[in-house]
């Protein structure tokens, strides 16, 4: 193995993020596969790399206290000292003094002596004089943005939309580690079973108040089982499952999916119609429908039909009210997400979110039409934000007398969820601080006539 390969590959890793905007969890993951890393090295890697990006603001303000000359970095010199001071401050089995040698060690490596001696004065300042208090910041907002690494635009925005103490949570939650959760698939085995196999391998697990099928993770690493990929159970945040939980899925019906890929929610719905009857499963991308038709393949699921199609146009393919029950997952702004996919807070941009509820404001326009009298759909998002839900909503209601919010599904749901404290006349929007989910909106829209 290459000299200091653990934190080259660590650094190769954050500099793809950085220019490629990618995924940090794709990137990782395709990273794992590759690697011949113990099991305690890619533990590392995993946490150093998440909890750099995750960081990533906080980190930069650390280091602005110690760069005198504000000279632009190159992207490897920037992300070498950035997964250095994430070591140094967040992580205490490392000592510092290992930290420093192997980034200056790694600088002369990709630099020369100069980028050496940079790395190790900025490192060596800071591990002598410590980092700056945060809590000192006066200005909340500016706080609670440096804090919790957030951009300042969005803390702003999340203020005024929900107020500053559910913005502090919400934004000191983004950070923390979440458990996992899976869903079961109840026609190849049960919960029960599931949880004492787990169990038996050492893992921590507690049943999901979300969903019947649904298992949290506490301790373990469902990707080392044979379960995955024997399709008994898939991975599915506890949020996600009150989707196809509220349906009123029956045997027979013909139900569909507007925005399906990779196919997490139309197998829920398959599973819970055991799958009997006619799923439409559609996304605007070719290449994601395979991924619908291999999720419900491993799972043994034969109800589903993916295709490739634009949920603003699927009234040119089906007639009005042809469905029993629509899913509108639309696609979104994904703030909801930001604890697994870190990344996103930085790309994303205001702009985007109009964007994006135009997007969804046509799709619900065209997508409920589909939906016969007395039908049912779901309207949901994996984001934290009033212009994608709650008005996408209410102007869809504004413009289509025959349609209502059907809030009754409230009383489906189980006793922690009916009290969660995001329910509005919309719906429910569920912040990450209140059970450790996704940030998710979901309702019920009915038609009457
Ligand atoms: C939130 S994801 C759906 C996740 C999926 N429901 C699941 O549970 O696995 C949104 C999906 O919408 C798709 N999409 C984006 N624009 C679309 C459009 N105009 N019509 C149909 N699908 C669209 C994206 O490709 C993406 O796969």
């Amino acid at each position: 193995m290459a000299k200091y390969q653990l934190r080259q590959t660590m650094l190769d890793i954050l500099i793809r993020i950085e220019k490629d905007k990618g995924f940090s969890n794709l990137l990782l993951n395709h990273e794992l596969q590759q690697t011949d890393f113990n099991e305690k090295d890619k533990r590392l890697l995993t946490e150093v790399i998440y909890g750099t990006v995750q960081n990533q603001i906080t980190i930069d303000y650390y280091l602005a206290q110690f760069m005198k000359n504000k000279k632009k970095l190159d992207i490897w010199v920037k992300q070498l000292l950035r997964m250095s001071v994430y070591q140094m401050v967040y992580l205490e089995k490392i000592p510092d003094h290992a930290i420093v040698h192997e980034s200056v060690e790694i600088a002369k490596i990709r630099g020369h002596k100069g980028t050496a001696s940079f790395v190790n004065g900025i490192l060596r300042s800071m591990q002598r004089k410590g980092v700056p208090d945060l809590s000192l910041i006066a200005n909340p907002i500016e706080r609670i943005s440096i804090e919790t690494s957030h951009p300042l635009w969005l803390v702003e925005r999340w203020a005024e939309m929900y107020g500053i103490e559910k913005t502090d949570a919400m934004c000191h939650e983004n950070i923390k580690h979440f458990p996992m959760s899976i869903r079961i698939q109840p026609m190849k085995t049960t919960r029960a079973s599931v949880m004492m196999q787990l169990e038996n391998e050492g893992f921590e697990v507690e049943p999901s108040s979300f969903s019947s099928q649904g298992i949290l993770i506490k301790k373990g690493n469902i990707f080392q089982t044979t379960l995955l990929q024997d399709g008994f159970v898939t991975v599915q945040d506890q949020s996600s499952m009150l989707t196809a939980e509220s349906l009123q899925l029956e045997p027979g019906m013909k139900v569909l999916d507007t925005c399906s890929a990779p196919g997490g929610k139309a197998t829920h719905i398959a599973e819970l119609m055991t799958d009997q009857g006619d799923i439409h499963a559609c996304d605007l991308h070719q290449k994601k429908v395979k991924l619908i038709e291999e999720k419900a393949a491993i799972l043994d699921l034969h109800a589903i039909s993916a295709f490739q199609g634009d949920a603003r146009k699927l009234d040119e393919k089906y007639e009005e009210a042809s469905f029993d029950r629509i899913l509108i997952d639309a696609p979104c702004s994904g703030l909801g997400v930001i604890n697994g996919k870190p990344e996103i807070k930085y790309e994303k941009q205001p702009s985007d979110i109009e964007r994006l509820a135009s997007i969804q404001q046509d799709i619900i326009e065209t997508a409920a039409s589909l939906l016969k009298p007395g039908g049912l759909l779901i309207y949901s998002t994996c984001t934290v934000d009033k212009m994608e839900n709650n008005q996408v909503v209410q102007t869809f209601l504004e413009n289509h007398p025959a349609f209502s919010i059907d809030l009754t599904f409230k009383n489906e749901l189980s006793e922690s969820l009916k009290q969660a404290p995001g329910w509005s006349a919309e719906g429910l929007q569920l912040f990450p601080q209140d059970f450790q989910t996704d940030g998710f909106f979901l309702t019920r829209i009915k038609r009457d006539t």
